[in-house]
């Protein structure tokens, strides 16, 4: 949700996933690791996924692709292009109009050469030039699409990856962590890429805990916490505490480097763990009894927030 009456590339509603396991081979449990989760891409625009680690941003990423393992019960609206994204037309855009920059350098296929992993099943000259052009600008060597993924270190690579995800003709790009283990100067060079990406009328994707990282190079933000989102906030949003709507993102705020270190107690709840209501009602200063109740997502100024406790005025959608 924000103010922008632009075209979705992408927009998920009410995305619950969870996990059907058995413990002691017997006993079913059952594992809510994603709910009520909201989030949308419109042309033009990067979004960024900002949550620590394990508020569910990999397993957005693989359930928009249809990438999660059976055991896995995945419930929601998801349109691409505004059109609904069915399993069929799912794998028909997958690696295409959708790509992924995995999280793992493993998913490199390790039996074929990268180059050819990067132009995929494209057989064209342009193809070639257009994958030499990449390799070229992301400081790969000649040589290097001749190379199995074994022969590639870490950083090359994740700037593999990142060409194999500018190849095709991707309107949708979902990038897990893309720069991790990569020079700074490339890790920019790929911020920069996804700004024209976008800019051409695509849409972005970044998922990512640096919040640093997401305030410099998005244009929307959204908060995960526990499987859910907290907030969307557009990056303008975080010029002050004020502006910004959930205690968590506040916290968030706080923790920044310039705006105090101030680190709030507490963890992040574990998925077998959820309280009752509010996910970060445990952590939250403003606590209330009303907090164990439901909590719906709500629209404030330009975003959204799940807290009953923010009282701003309420725009409905
Ligand atoms: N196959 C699975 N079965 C059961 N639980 C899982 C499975 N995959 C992930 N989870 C759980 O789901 C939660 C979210 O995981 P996810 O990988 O999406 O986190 P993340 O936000 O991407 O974290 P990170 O920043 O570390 O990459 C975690 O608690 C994780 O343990
Ligand atoms: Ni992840």
């Amino acid at each position: 949700m924000s103010c922008l009456d632009k075209f979705h590339i992408l927009e998920i509603e009410n995305l619950s996933v969870v996990f059907h396991q058995y413990a002691k081979r017997t006993k079913k449990q059952e594992l809510p690791v994603i709910s009520n989760l909201n989030v949308s891409v419109h042309e033009g625009e990067i979004v960024a996924v900002v949550g620590s680690s394990g508020s569910g941003k990999s397993l957005l990423a693989h359930a928009i692709l249809g990438l999660l393992p059976s055991n896995a019960e995945v419930k929601g609206r998801f349109d691409f292009l505004e059109e609904p994204l069915t399993e069929e037309r799912m794998k028909a855009v997958r690696g295409n109009e959708i790509a992924l920059v995995p999280q793992s350098v493993n998913y490199l296929d390790p039996l074929m050469k990268v180059g050819k992993q990067v132009r995929g099943t494209e057989r064209s000259k342009h193809a070639l030039k257009r994958q030499r052009e990449l390799f070229l600008s992301y400081g790969l060597q000649e040589g290097t699409e001749d190379l199995y993924p074994f022969e590639c270190s870490g950083g090359m690579s994740r700037r593999i990856l990142l060409s194999t995800a500018l190849m095709g003709n991707t309107r949708l790009l979902i990038a897990d962590e893309p720069t991790p283990g990569m020079e700074l100067a490339m890790a920019k060079k790929a911020m920069e890429d996804f700004r024209k990406f976008a800019d051409a009328g695509n849409g972005v994707l970044l998922i990512t805990h640096d919040i640093e990282l997401a305030l410099e190079v998005a244009d929307r933000i959204a908060i995960f916490y526990a499987g859910t989102t907290v907030e969307e906030a557009l990056v303008s949003d975080f010029q002050s505490e004020e502006r910004l709507r959930h205690p968590y993102t506040k916290a968030l705020w706080r923790a920044m480097p310039g705006n105090g270190f101030q680190v709030i107690p507490g963890n992040q709840p574990y998925v077998k763990d959820l309280p009752k209501g509010c996910v970060f009602g445990p952590r939250c200063p403003q606590f209330s009894k009303e907090c164990e109740g439901e909590i719906p997502e709500r629209v404030v100024r330009c975003g959204t927030v799940r807290c009953i406790k923010c009282s701003e005025e309420i725009v409905r959608k």
